[in-house]
């Protein structure tokens, strides 16, 4: 349940509670099967063949165009100059360092330029892409920190779970790299603890539809990767 009253329940029987960890609870199994997921694995030791792992990257540049634009929606929607410059840095970084990754990604395996113009999405793609274009038109600031925490959250857990093999092809170390740095481990932790205050000032149908949209966004993660993983 994604009441304010079940995460009081929860929260009562414990010492420090936080509402992250409590959201990530009630996400689970998805949770777990996101951060498990073998196609991170494969990555990190080296058994994911390059048209595989461009495969994935053409996919999840599809995630990464709307996602930009959530983090968009969210620096015009936050309260305080505060959070639009911490936003803004980490707009920043998706739009240089990441991008680039992308870019030489698709230029070491040969990702034709169609592919790269008109790409064509799986299904679980085209519906992450519709849940981050609608909670940028119509979500409240929560319901976008609540996207941003799962997608951030997910991929720092993965990224710190998986050990990498010597002689990891340099794009797909990057890519682990992108998630696994000490900026972005801060970047997670401060998406949580202002998740955790801006969930405190909602009314009850803001507080059950912050919760739906985070456990929404785990499960279409989920089936995200299971979709581009078919090897
Ligand atoms: C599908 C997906 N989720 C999260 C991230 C991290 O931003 C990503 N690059 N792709």
């Amino acid at each position: 349940m994604t009441t304010r009253s079940t995460w009081n329940a929860w929260a009562a029987g414990r010492e420090a509670a936080r509402l992250t960890d409590w959201l990530r609870e009630i996400s689970e199994p998805d949770w777990t099967a996101t951060v498990a997921h073998p196609l991170f694995d494969a990555l990190a030791e080296g058994r994911l063949s390059g048209e595989a792992f461009a495969a994935y990257m053409v996919q999840d540049y599809g995630f990464v165009d709307p996602f930009t634009a959530l983090i968009g929606h969210a620096i015009g929607h936050a309260p305080t100059m505060a959070d639009r410059v911490v936003l803004g840095q980490f707009m920043g970084m998706l739009t240089s360092d990441e991008n680039s990754t992308f870019q030489r990604t698709f230029d070491a395996f040969g990702v034709p330029e169609q592919v790269r113009l008109a790409p064509d999405y799986l299904a679980p793609t085209r519906d992450f892409r519709g849940l981050l274009h609608d909670t940028g038109m119509h979500g409240s600031y929560a319901e976008m920190l609540a996207v941003l925490v799962v997608t951030e959250w997910l991929y720092l857990e993965w990224a710190l779970r998986v050990t990498r093999v010597e002689g990891l092809h340099p794009l797909m170390g990057e890519w682990i790299d992108l998630h696994d740095n000490p900026a972005f481990r801060d970047f997670v932790a401060w998406l949580r603890r202002r998740l955790d205050e801006e969930a405190a000032r909602l009314d009850e149908a803001g507080f059950a539809r912050m919760a739906e949209r985070f456990r929404e966004t785990v499960a279409r993660e989920r089936a995200f990767h299971d979709a581009v993983h078919t090897e």
